[in-house]
């Protein structure tokens, strides 16, 4: 066999195959697998690296822990404002109302969060969310998640091993990536990958297949994603023939490290603002009261003392602005930095140090005072961290039903960060743990259903030796080096479309991608198969592309702004904006984006609101108005992309 023999294929055959091993890939996979489905988990990275685990602050549920006052009717609420009423609502109904159930089965399953003095979860408080919600265990919440995901399915797989059958009922396969989704009359059968370690290919066939592949951050220089986040998931989906739902709203985490530059971008958790963390410019004042946006000053305190008396009497006194949801956060640390009043770095003061003790500091947050220690050199319970917007999360996603987690494409379904819709225009901090929670378990469920109603598919030779011919191409093409490709698509993003945006810079985005397209077509891989990470950078450019064209065209065909999406030249909310869905789809090689009606709110939860506030959104004809479906509708309408 030579090195890129095409031929040499592992053949592999399962009920649920789950691409990705996440939060929300594996709680699928326990679905799956108590359902008594044959699963396959697919991971890119090293088994228990994913996303997830770097997760800081804690997974929301309102349990009322802490405040009895919480109920999922006040999560819901929170979602929806916090995605500007964008949200589809019945997603964001679903994981309100179960997202409790999810956190307590995983303490059944052996995880350990952190207690109140009366031994309940404990729950702290986080931006946008009116009481403490996020269960967590001290800021490293998403290790036990992950941890103990693991646990339970090694514990499932032991029980089979018991029967005499290890692995024939879950596998898992890690360091592996699928390149490709075998599709037969708009219904998906298998999956094509390569493993990472020695580069031979894998085709597993499947009658039902989970994607839970994550996010798209490493599209931009400046994140604090990890280098898996490619979105594979999203292009994966597309090339199968599914749709991506909203896929201009991307989340800038107000906080992520500025300096020094080779740690530009990681995270610096929102816990420390939701326990006591202030922000402060380079004169020392405290900005946020001057950015509390009209649709949010019921809420939020417009005085520092009303704002830390809060702390301790949240019943009686609003919230500090510093816990706007991330967005308003974002914007406004961009800014005061565009107005002269940043740091030495380009960022603004993140201050806990001044007001908690140096013992509070590190008990709550460990890995902060751990990660400035090491990285920067800054002890934060004795100074202030500097800290800017860094791109964190990608709210758009593949287009799915709220209850199953079902694609348009048949057998094909998607939960976790990858799908779209649940957080609207802007997620609220903790919310992904729980949406992960909350819909892969109902994706394993229904992936499960699906298959136990399918036939075994078969893959054919002829799919299989083009999966591999178009895995090989790079080999064989003399065109540029992929990471020089990646940083110039980086490069554009970050210019043209990242926290700001402006028309004209969005069609200049558009033209300059479409000038990448053929560099990246003619990308180039040397050396051998094995543990070549320009060969993988190579396949995953064009997964990157194909998404970082989904969201400049929809960021210029939505001229206004709303959570993840701000255009200068189109401030502020539009109504008429805020009923419509943009979705995009493959056709004839090109992102074909079109317009759709937002499934509108039931009476019910429409109830939960206050008429005022419904007002700050929507049209008045709306606050009455019942769902709509969008195939239906007239007035859904196209564009196509060059
Ligand atoms: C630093 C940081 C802190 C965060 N803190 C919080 C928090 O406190 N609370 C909160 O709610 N959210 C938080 N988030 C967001 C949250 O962690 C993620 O949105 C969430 O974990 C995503 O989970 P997931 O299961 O969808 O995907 P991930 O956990 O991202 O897993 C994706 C999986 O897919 C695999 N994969 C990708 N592509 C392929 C492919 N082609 N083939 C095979 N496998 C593939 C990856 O290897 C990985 O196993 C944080 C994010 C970061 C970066």
């Amino acid at each position: 066999m030579s090195d890129n023999d095409i031929n040499d294929v592992e053949h592999l055959a399962c009920d649920v195959l789950i691409i990705g091993a996440g939060g929300a890939g594996l709680r699928a996979a326990v679905e799956a697998r108590l359902a008594g489905k044959s699963v396959i988990v697919i991971s890119k990275s090293l088994f228990g690296k994913a996303h997830t685990v770097m997760a800081e602050g804690g997974a929301a549920a309102a349990m009322g822990n802490v405040n009895a006052n919480d109920n999922w009717q006040v999560h819901f609420r929170d979602t929806m404002r916090g995605g500007k009423f964008l949200n589809n609502y019945r997603m964001a109904e679903l994981h309100a109302q179960e997202a409790p159930d999810r956190i307590w089965e995983l303490e059944t399953y052996g995880a350990l969060f952190d207690r109140t003095a009366d031994g309940k979860i404990s729950q702290r408080n986080f931006g946008g969310h009116e009481y403490p919600r996020l269960a967590h265990v001290g800021d490293r919440t998403g290790l036990e998640l992950i941890r103990t995901l693991q646990q339970k399915l090694v514990s499932l797989q032991q029980d089979d091993e018991a029967a005499g059958e290890a692995e024939e009922r879950l596998r898992i396969i890690d360091e592996t990536t699928i390149t490709e989704l075998f599709t037969d009359g708009g219904a998906v059968k298998g999956a094509f990958g390569y493993r990472r370690g020695t580069g031979r290919f894998t085709a597993i066939a499947a009658p039902a297949i989970v994607l839970a592949t994550g996010g798209i951050g490493r599209s931009f220089k400046v994140t604090s994603n990890s280098w898996e986040y490619t979105g594979d998931g999203h292009a994966l989906a597309m090339r199968a023939g599914a749709s991506l739902i909203n896929m201009e709203f991307i989340q800038f985490h107000p906080t992520g490290m500025v300096w020094p530059p080779s740690v530009r971008g990681i995270l610096v958790t929102e816990s420390v603002r939701g326990d006591g963390g202030v922000l402060k410019n380079s004169e020392g004042k405290r900005f946020m009261f001057d950015y509390i946006p009209e649709v949010f000053k019921a809420q939020y305190a417009d005085n520092p003392e009303e704002a830390d008396r809060w702390y301790t009497d949240p019943d009686n006194n609003r919230r500090p602005p510093e816990l706007l949801p991330r967005d308003e956060v974002a914007r406004a640390i961009n800014s005061e930095v565009k107005e002269g009043r940043g740091t030495e770095h380009g960022g603004v003061y993140l201050d806990i140090a001044s007001r908690r003790s140096a013992d509070y500091i590190r008990e709550r947050l460990p890995s902060m005072h751990h990660q400035f220690k090491e990285l920067a050199d800054v002890d934060i319970t004795a100074e202030p961290m500097e800290v800017g917007p860094t791109c964190h999360y990608i709210m758009g996603g593949i287009e799915v039903d709220p209850d199953t987690a079902a694609s348009s494409v048949a057998g094909l379904f998607a939960a976790g960060e990858v799908s779209g819709g649940m957080h609207g225009s802007n997620r609220l901090g903790g919310n992904s743990l729980s949406d992960l929670l909350v819909f892969g378990k109902r994706a394993g469920e229904y992936a499960a259903a699906h298959a136990s109603a399918a036939e075994p598919p078969k893959l054919t030779d002829e799919e299989i030796a083009a999966a591999s011919e178009d895995a090989l191409r790079p080999f064989g093409n003399d065109g540029e080096n992929p990471f020089a490709l990646q940083d110039a698509m980086q490069a554009i993003n970050g210019r043209l479309v990242g926290i700001i945006r402006r028309a004209g810079e969005l069609e200049e985005a558009l033209t300059e991608l479409a000038a990448l397209k053929s560099r990246i077509d003619n990308v180039t891989a040397a050396g051998g198969r094995a543990y070549n990470p320009g060969w993988h950078l190579a396949l995953d450019l064009r997964n990157m592309y194909v998404c970082s064209v989904a969201t400049a065209m929809a960021a210029l065909e939505r001229d206004e702004s709303r959570g993840g999406h701000t255009r200068e030249d189109a401030p502020g909310m539009n109504p008429e904006w805020r009923k419509t869905n943009l979705v995009a789809t493959l056709a004839d090689g090109g992102v074909r984006l079109a317009r759709q009606p937002v499934p509108t709110m039931t009476p019910e939860l429409l109830g939960l609101f206050e008429t005022t506030e419904l007002s700050k959104y929507m049209t008045p004809e709306e606050y009455g108005s019942s769902t709509t479906d969008p195939s239906t509708d007239p007035s859904t309408t196209t564009v196509e992309d060059a």
